[in-house]
């Protein structure tokens, strides 16, 4: 049994994000994929709670052909200390053999104490950014081509394009 930890915040879960769980799928038995920043949740920059995001994720995966016996979704708030924060969430999540991120700072400091990692090539990260999602709905401009159909349909029954709005402050205003 092999097993990868994937950590991001997800906000929210988007197309290159699938595509990483799906090649991690063919290299490992089981993803353990952490919601950090778990505390946050109605902000701009982390609009969705970690159990919204963990709903969101978890309709993706299991209506793209992954079994649930395949992932794991674990919330994990931040604690501010780069380097305890990688054994942190070690010590939070079932045994893995490795982490795998896009993040040069993540990857870094699980280098520095020693743990295998995989550094992830970044999909069409030009589109597929979760920055440039949220600023996209903010604007007013297409998003939904860029997130899973799941996700789309999620942020809607939420009413997440009129929460982004709000919290960003972005007001009517089109492009
Ligand atoms: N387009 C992508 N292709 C592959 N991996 C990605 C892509 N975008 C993000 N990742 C990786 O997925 C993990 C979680 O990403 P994260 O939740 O930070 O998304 P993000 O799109 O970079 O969001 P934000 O702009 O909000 O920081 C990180 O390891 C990140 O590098
Ligand atoms: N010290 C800390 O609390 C610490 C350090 C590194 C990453 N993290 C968290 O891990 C997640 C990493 O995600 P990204 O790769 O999307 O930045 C984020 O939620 C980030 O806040 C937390």
């Amino acid at each position: 049994m092999h097993r990868v930890l994937y950590p991001g915040r997800f906000q929210p879960f988007h197309k290159g994000h699938l595509r990483v769980v799906e090649r991690l799928l063919r290299e490992f038995d089981e993803v353990v994929i952490v919601i950090g920043s778990a505390q946050e949740g109605f902000t701009c920059n982390n609009p969705f709670t970690a159990s919204e995001r963990i709903e969101m994720i978890d309709y993706v995966l299991k209506n793209n052909g992954i079994s649930r016996d395949r992932y794991w979704l674990i919330p994990i708030p931040d604690i501010r200390m780069p380097l305890a924060w990688t054994t942190y969430v070690l010590s939070m999540v079932p045994r893995v053999d490795a982490v795998a991120s896009g993040n040069p700072h993540v990857v870094k400091i699980y280098d520095w104490i020693g743990f295998k990692t995989i550094k992830l090539n970044l999909f069409s990260p030009s589109e597929y950014n979760g920055t440039i999602i949220r600023r996209r709905i903010c604007n007013g401009m297409e998003w939904k081509n860029l997130v899973p159909e799941q996700v789309a349909r999620y942020i809607e029954s939420i009413n997440g394009v009129e929460r982004i709005r709000e919290v960003c402050g972005c007001g009517d205003h089109r492009d």
